[in-house]
């Protein structure tokens, strides 16, 4: 067996952002060498894939992913989730705080951080809470978190929204001196007080109280002027409304220091799945219309919005397979997340492959602070850079079926659906954690 430090793969005509094929020499932990497709030699210590026609993106980075551990490891843990992420092509993900005990302490944010180093599927970056216990009352230890082993950047409270404007200020204020952001769940919670779903002619129709745009957009136009005022970083996490993008639009303009990201399940689902009353698709922000749909999309083309990032969501059987109201928001989206864009965005034509390492990789490293140090993310595919790569066959068309997911729980809201793209190989600094769509255990490479 050779050790994964020492083989060296050959990525045999790939396609580097879509462009003309080449060979990518992986060696080292970097990229080693770019040369023309088939010249690059291959001897007994070498790993040859063929990679014709498949496009070779570095590799993802999610900023919004729901890992669970600790507290909720019946749904996932650290290691079914950044297995999960690695067959999704990602390389880096960001683990949101709302575990229990919540990441609200350099302790908890360095177990997780360990915790996912010791699996070695991706890297694992922490997010902080912005406040104990995201009460939304007391500031967390925002420094010790980020002076950590963890180097925590990101602060978020997310699966409730920091309401108290006093305390988004002095968070916002408090994240500069180490260059962090903090990452609004933009909900206002009194108008979403008992909320099921998005508020409209669906919600009317199905007697469900619904959740008004304007409750995720008073809080963005908040924070943004919030921004501006105290010279700060604000990321705003899954926005889901054409008033939100306008919104954001407008403070960019204005040169506010803001960036934004959709899911992908925003990106193509509405809100007439609720009809069904199937839980699978109730989520935080709600499902919106098609109108609302367009606007993400676009806002996603013209760069108004920076990212995609998966809010990824998995929940239990116990905590989905039940009535509407008494069910769990989210939805697991690793797996599917770069389908989804090639999907909605790419052979639409409204963004290329180019865009989507932008989208999906550069711009949440950048965000995230994750693009420069010993684990750099996001960076292009030249020679010298880290060999953090993802390939995809995007002629590959595939089904999707829950069941045979790595993510810890089922709850994907694309069940049966026909996806075009398939991640076909995934390098975490020139080793691979993905080979022939298969995920290759760390443990058994002797990584
Ligand atoms: N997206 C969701 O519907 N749920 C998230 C929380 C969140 O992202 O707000 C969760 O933790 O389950
Ligand atoms: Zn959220
Ligand atoms: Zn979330």
């Amino acid at each position: 067996m050779t050790s994964a430090e020492t083989t060296t793969y050959v990525l045999r005509g790939a396609r580097p952002l879509g462009g003309d094929p080449v060979d990518l020499v992986l060696a080292d932990g970097v990229v080693a060498r770019v040369l023309p497709a088939g010249a690059a030699p291959a001897d007994d210590a070498t790993v040859v894939v063929d990679a014709t026609g498949l496009v070779a993106l570095p590799g993802l980075v999610d900023l919004h992913t729901h890992l669970r551990e600790p507290g909720r490891e019946d749904a996932e843990t650290i290691t079914s989730g950044t297995r999960a992420a690695a067959a999704g092509g990602f390389t880096a993900v960001h683990a949101m705080a709302n575990t229990t005990p919540v990441a609200d302490t350099a302790g908890v944010v360095e177990q997780v951080w360990r915790i996912g180093r010791d699996a070695g599927w991706v890297d694992v970056h922490p997010v902080g809470a912005v406040s104990v216990g995201l009460a939304g009352a007391q500031l967390a230890e925002l420094g010790a978190m980020a002076d950590s082993a963890a180097r925590v950047r990101v602060f978020s409270d997310d699966g409730k929204c920091v309401a108290d404007p006093i305390l988004m200020r002095r968070a916002l204020e408090y994240v500069k001196a180490f260059d962090g952001v903090v990452a609004q769940h933009a909900q206002e919670p009194r108008l979403t007080e008992g909320a099921q779903m998005n508020e409209g002619v669906v919600s009317a129709e199905l007697g469900l109280a619904g959740w008004p745009a304007v409750a995720e957009e008073a809080i963005i136009a908040r924070d943004v002027l919030l921004a501006e005022h105290v010279g700060s970083r604000l990321h705003v996490c899954h926005l889901s409304t054409a008033g939100s993008v306008e919104i954001v639009r407008w403070a960019k303009a204005r040169g506010i220091d803001v960036t934004a990201e959709v899911t992908p399940h925003h990106l193509v689902l509405t809100d007439d799945l609720a009809r069904g009353y199937d839980p699978t698709f109730k989520v935080n922000p709600p499902l919106r219309t098609a109108a609302d749909v367009e606007a993400v999309r676009a806002g996603l083309a013209d760069g108004t919005i920076d990212i995609v990032a998966t809010d990824h969501a998995p929940h239990t059987r116990e905590d989905k397979d039940c009535e509407w109201a008494a069910a769990a928001f989210g939805m697991t989206g690793l797996e599917t997340a770069l389908s989804v864009v090639q999907d909605t965005m790419v052979d639409t034509g409204r963004i290329t492959w180019a865009d989507v390492a932008r989208v999906l990789s550069a711009a949440p490293a950048r965000i995230g602070r994750i693009e420069t140090g010993p684990s750099a993310q996001g960076r292009p595919l030249a020679e010298g850079e880290p060999a953090n790569v993802t390939l995809v066959d995007p002629a590959a068309r595939r089904v999707v079926d829950g069941a045979e997911q790595v993510t810890g729980s089922d709850n994907t809201p694309f069940q049966g659906r026909e996806l075009p793209g398939r991640v076909v190989a995934t390098f975490l600094r020139g080793r691979a954690t993905v080979l022939d769509g298969e995920p290759v255990d760390p443990a058994e490479v002797g990584a």
